[in-house]
């Protein structure tokens, strides 16, 4: 399969975190950056991140991305997308609404740009996947199935502000002592439609996850566990406008939706049971780069995209072994371009060497 690349070529910081002003220029395969706790290495590839999502992996508030003290940030990159060159700006100001700008025009709804610069992130900061609520593991279904498909995005959008009104009017019934079963209607067969939409989507997206995701699995775990990914939602019982036509006395009692694709989950299982309390340290860190190489693969598929790959602090989720495993992949597969951070240089280097590609050292200093 013929798939194209998008390259990175250059990216300036602008009060970016705890960036004044900082330009790299970047090799087209392997980039490394490497220095101490805390000099910004995460900074840097939260910024590329930020070119792809309009916003930060780590912080979603924005205008704590904003350097201490100053009042704006600035993000830019030069990109080189189908042979063509691009450039994205992401912005933002104190007391303003964040701007993401394409070739010099803002873009009107953010979701338009999810997408256009296909990328993954592998953080240690993914174990929040495992020990936090559905609301991440939904997120990162979102966020996969957004890559490929802006309307499930936009459906999404309009099911969350729906969903918002619903509950307002829950509350509002209850604090006025009055019920409106018109309304309520309107806003059932509402969320029914949107909801729909997006069950459908969810559960054709984990039917051709899974397999992925198995196949990543069995190649970087040693052990010989069986591992599932279980899409669990209320609508594979029930169609959504039963559930909430019938529900709506304890819906009323709670002054909240209690149903619908908002309460969907991923459980992770490992040999039948929640990876969470059972899966050893080890096996929850190959659960967790095993979805986001299945992500790759997914998003690679469907965009014909090479998505860019940030791989922060690899070593703090893996051995040396590992990590040289992951690395060559870059050399065996059509990968694309790819961005680590590491606190040692000399390991790093070590490591990149194998394979054989082009790379660059960024050494960042306090
Ligand atoms: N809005 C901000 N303004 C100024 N500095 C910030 C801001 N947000 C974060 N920082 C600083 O950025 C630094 C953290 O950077 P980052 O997480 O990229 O470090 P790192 O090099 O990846 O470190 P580690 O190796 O520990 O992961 C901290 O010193 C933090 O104080």
């Amino acid at each position: 399969m013929s798939s194209f690349s998008m390259i990175l070529q250059k990216l300036s910081l602008l009060n970016y975190k705890n960036f004044e002003a900082e330009t790299f220029e970047f090799d087209p395969k392997i980039n490394c950056f490497v220095g101490n706790n805390g000099v910004g290495k995460t900074n840097v590839l939260d910024a590329i991140y930020h070119l792809s999502f309009g916003k930060s992996y780590f912080n979603p508030i924005t205008t704590q991305n904003i350097k201490h003290d100053a009042e704006f940030f600035v993000v830019e990159g030069s990109y080189e997308r189908k042979d063509t060159p691009e450039k994205i700006v992401v912005s933002a100001k104190k007391g303003q609404k964040k701007i993401i700008k394409r070739n010099g025009k803002a873009y009107e709804k953010f979701s338009e740009h999810i997408g256009f610069l296909p990328l993954v992130i592998i953080s240690p900061a993914d174990r929040d996947l495992i020990i936090e609520g559905s609301d991440t593991r939904r997120k990162f279904v979102d966020g996969v199935i957004s890559q490929r498909d802006s309307d499930y995005l936009n459906t999404l959008i309009k099911y969350n502000k729906v969903l918002t009104q619903r509950n307002s009017l829950l509350k509002y019934f209850v604090a006025n002592n009055t019920f409106s079963q018109d309304t309520i209607d309107i806003y059932n067969e509402q969320l029914h439609n949107f909801g729909t939409s997006i069950f459908g989507k969810r559960t054709a997206f984990l039917e051709e996850f899974l397999p992925i995701f198995l196949n990543r699995y069995k190649s970087i775990s040693s052990g010989g566990e069986s591992i599932n990914l279980v899409y669990e939602s209320q609508l594979q019982d029930n169609d959504l406008l039963t559930l909430l036509q019938t529900n709506i006395s304890k819906d009323r009692f709670s002054q909240y939706s209690n149903f619908g694709i908002h309460k969907d989950d991923l459980v992770f299982e490992i040999d039948g049971h929640p990876i969470k309390k059972f899966g050893s340290q080890g096996q929850q860190k190959s659960y967790l780069i095993a979805l986001k190489l299945a992500q790759f693969d997914f998003i690679k598929n469907h965009s014909k995209t090479n998505p860019i790959l940030l791989l922060d602090d690899i070593f703090d989720k893996l051995d040396e072994t590992r990590v040289e495993h992951l690395i060559s992949l870059v050399d065996n597969e059509n990968f694309g371009q790819l961005f680590i951070s590491d606190t040692h240089y000399e390991r790093t280097e070590k490591v990149i060497k194998k394979v054989h590609q082009t790379y660059k050292m960024f050494p960042l200093t306090p």
